[in-house]
């Protein structure tokens, strides 16, 4: 209850400054990089044949999809839960069912701004093992195979605990993309930018509720690849139906910015992405409900089969 409480503090941005949740960003780049293209065999993907072809990042996959008036499906799962090989197989099975952007969470011990959901999938994960090499091990051999650019997902610790110019160059090499993190105050992210500008990782702010709209404008002008709205105060984890309030959130980011925006907190069913597509959003993240079926299923193989089900079935429900 205390870490909900005190996560759910640390979504409601403020006025004062050391209780923010915002980050700034930087330019994104075109990457090209050899493409192993897959095919499905039941619900596992198997390697079909070596086809070449460019994946961009966030903020180019955004404009293509805006031209083809298509809004991007954004999931997130916890590395290594259940583990890190039925990881590498749910970004592949995301990857085949439509999925734009994946944002693919780094376990910590102490996700104040995590629901029980996620909380349970970064503890299982830590227990067997998962640590941050072992993770850019497994995307080293599957970021190849996939189409879709991949967002990491931590904590400020981690990335201090690496150093922040290391961190950056260790990414980058294994293909990520963007970056989020939800947990660095907007003022202390002078260096963090710096290192992201020179590694051509697309670093992503977050935008509340709560926030101020003068921050929330100076958040939308640093944010790089979209503008991360969270939908509603609190900590993640799904809900029942999206807040109304969403619809007027998304077009004050509109006024401010022509940034692509990405709805996150609470999404889980196709209504719920289909509500936020129509209110304009460029984007929606969905991470609880993928992250449960997961955990809950009895095998991973279960477990993968939900997760293209209920991949698929959100994708039918977006334009
Ligand atoms: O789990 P939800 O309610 O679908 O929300 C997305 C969320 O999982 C993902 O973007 C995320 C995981 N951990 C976070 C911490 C803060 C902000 C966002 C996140």
């Amino acid at each position: 209850m205390a870490v909900a409480l005190q996560a759910a503090l640390f979504l409601q941005s403020n006025n004062n400054n050391n209780n923010n949740n915002n980050l700034l960003f930087r330019l994104p780049t075109q990457k090209h990089r050899n493409n192993i293209s897959i095919s499905t065999k039941s619900s596992l993907v198997s390697m079909a044949s070596l086809t070449v072809s460019p994946v961009v990042g966030l903020s180019e996959t955004f404009t293509r999809l805006k031209q083809q008036g298509k809004v991007a499906l954004i999931p997130y799962i916890t590395a290594g839960d259940p583990d890190l090989s039925t990881t590498a197989k749910a970004l592949k099975v995301l990857d085949l069912c439509g999925s734009d952007i994946i944002e693919l969470g780094v376990p910590y011990s102490d996700p104040l701004a995590d629901g029980p959901v996620i909380q349970a999938a970064a503890t299982r994960s830590l227990a067997r093992g998962t640590n941050f090499n072992a993770i850019l091990a497994m995307l080293k051999e599957v970021v190849p195979q996939i189409s879709c650019p991949i967002a990491l997902f931590t904590y400020y610790n981690p990335i201090l605990k690496c150093g922040i110019g290391k961190f950056m160059m260790t990414i980058k090499d294994v293909g990520v993309h963007g970056l989020v993190v939800p947990d660095v105050p907007l003022e202390e992210t002078e260096i963090l930018r710096k290192e992201a500008l020179k590694n051509q990782i697309e670093l992503v702010l977050l935008t509340t509720p709560t926030t101020p709209i003068d921050r929330m404008k100076s958040i939308v002008d640093a944010s790089e690849g979209f503008v991360y709205l969270v939908s509603s105060i609190g900590v993640t984890g799904t809900r029942s139906s999206v807040s109304l309030r969403v619809q007027s959130l998304i077009q004050e980011i509109k006024e401010a910015s022509n940034k692509p925006v990405a709805v996150g907190f609470g999404i889980s069913t196709p209504e719920h992405v289909k509500q936020i597509a129509g209110w304009g959003a460029d984007g929606v993240i969905v991470g609880s409900a993928m992250v449960k079926l997961l955990g809950d299923a009895k095998s991973p193989e279960e477990g993968l089969k939900e997760l293209e089900v209920f991949t698929k079935s959100l994708k039918a429900a977006l334009p």
